[in-house]
């Protein structure tokens, strides 16, 4: 990624340069009027330009469209602004303009920059009957570097999102035939909970209970239509900000910190949840327990660093062979399970006896070579009981793995 910042302060110009090198680590080019921003720009091509509105050079606001017309986003930082100018940035199209107040003007402009660049990757579904609103806001999301898709009623919304799993924030107006935003809002809320999607709500309705009613339906915000280009910008800022922070929280709470592999805490609680329906249908659940033989050695020979080295080549081994149709979680040290849903001990048996077979031939390259790892396990099946119950005669086979030699697998 590569900036361009247009600024002919050279304190303005020194505050930035620190606070891109400490929060986005990126190359950035400095020009001090709009004759070396155009040489830069024929140059470069920039990730996004950062740019003043009076220059010594050009004092009304034309580096706009020199920068635009180079095809690059356009956050312009400005000592004033007064209606009239705001009114024709927001209509050329910028992504946002920020006044020069305070130490917080130059860290909000960082961390524009920064959700610019994650914005790339963020898939935005607007829902809304109306084509003029729909292209509106796809205007504005667009300007913002969001991936964009539309639906024009309730029902085909819900079809895309159900389709699409990888959509993170969902734009939806009150009055749409068919499906109108509550009733979306409410279907949505049955499968995707607040960290897999953010859901704004807008309405031109004149009911102000409504604003309300969405958030307790379950959106995260809500929008009185006509709004204002930076009301839109900074709500949908703020939400996919929350949204990441909840997902970060989600990811501490529920991930292995070393490995990414799901923890014991998640285990147990995906479990738990399903236990009464696995029981009441009959199902089958097969727990696999994985204990690392002799992992201590590696620890003890080549250090704590290559102990870890292995431990995350492991995981991601478990992970590449079971993780996309059953659950990897690390439950400890150098011990791991894999949840079979729906497989019985035999077939449980065979997959982990080949997981086995493949570790032992194919050592894990770490810093210090490579070096060869086996792996005992335990199998048992969910018969009646409790979790606890199934994990501890799981051990019990896997205990006699290790007994019978280690490099095995037993079933209880
Ligand atoms: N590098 C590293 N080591 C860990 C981590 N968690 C636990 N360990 C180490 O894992 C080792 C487990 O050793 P033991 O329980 O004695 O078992 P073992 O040496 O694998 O022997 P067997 O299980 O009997 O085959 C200990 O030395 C722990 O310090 C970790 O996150 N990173």
């Amino acid at each position: 990624m590569r900036i361009l910042v247009v600024e002919d302060s050279r304190v303005v110009s020194r505050i930035l340069q620190h606070l891109i090198a400490q929060e986005l680590g990126c190359e950035v080019d400095f020009a001090e009027d709009m004759l070396s921003a155009e040489q830069l720009l024929k140059e470069h091509k920039y990730f996004v330009a950062i740019t003043d509105l009076n220059l010594p050079d050009a004092q009304n606001g034309e580096v706009v469209t020199l920068v635009q017309s180079h095809q690059t986003p356009c956050i312009v930082l400005t000592g004033s602004l007064d209606s009239q100018q705001r009114k024709r940035l927001l209509q050329l199209g910028i992504v946002d303009y920020i006044l020069k107040e305070n130490r917080f003007s130059y860290e909000y402009v960082v961390r524009l920059v920064k959700r610019l660049k994650r914005n790339e990757n963020v898939k935005v579904l607007v829902a809304d009957d109306s084509l003029v609103s729909r292209k509106f806001v796809r205007n504005l999301l667009e300007q913002q570097l969001f991936q964009v898709i539309e639906a024009d009623d309730g029902l085909s919304a819900f079809e895309i999102l159900q389709s699409q799993s990888d959509i993170t924030l969902l734009i939806t107006d009150y009055n749409m035939p068919g499906l109108d935003g509550f009733g979306l809002i409410l279907k949505v809320r049955e499968i995707f909970s607040r960290e897999e999607l953010a859901i704004i709500g807008l309405s031109s309705d004149a009911d102000e209970s409504l604003s309300a009613r969405f958030i307790k339906n379950g959106a995260n915000d809500f929008l009185q239509k006509p709004f204002v280009h930076e009301e839109f910008h900074c709500r949908v800022l703020n939400t996919l900000d929350s949204l990441d922070m909840i997902r970060k929280l989600w990811e501490q709470a529920n991930l292995d910190y070393l490995t990414g592999v799901y923890n014991r805490r998640y285990f147990f609680g995906l479990f738990e949840e399903q236990l009464e329906q696995i029981k009441l249908k009959k199902s089958s659940l097969t727990v696999a327990l994985l204990d690392i033989d002799f992992f201590k050695k590696v620890n003890d020979t080549y250090g704590h660093d290559v102990g870890d080295e292995v431990l995350v080549e492991f995981s991601s081994r478990l992970n590449r062979l079971f993780g996309q149709h059953f659950t990897v979680s690390r439950f400890g040290g150098e011990e791991f399970t894999v949840a079979f849903k729906g497989l019985n001990e035999d077939k449980a048996f065979s997959l982990m006896d080949t997981f086995r077979a493949q570790l032992e031939a194919e050592p894990i390259l770490t810093s210090q070579g490579p070096l060869t790892i086996t792996v005992s396990t335990g199998i048992a099946g969910f018969t009646d009981g409790s979790l606890d119950n199934l994990i501890n005669r799981a051990d019990k086979a896997l205990y006699d793995a290790k007994e019978l030699g280690r490099n095995l697998v037993c079933i209880e």
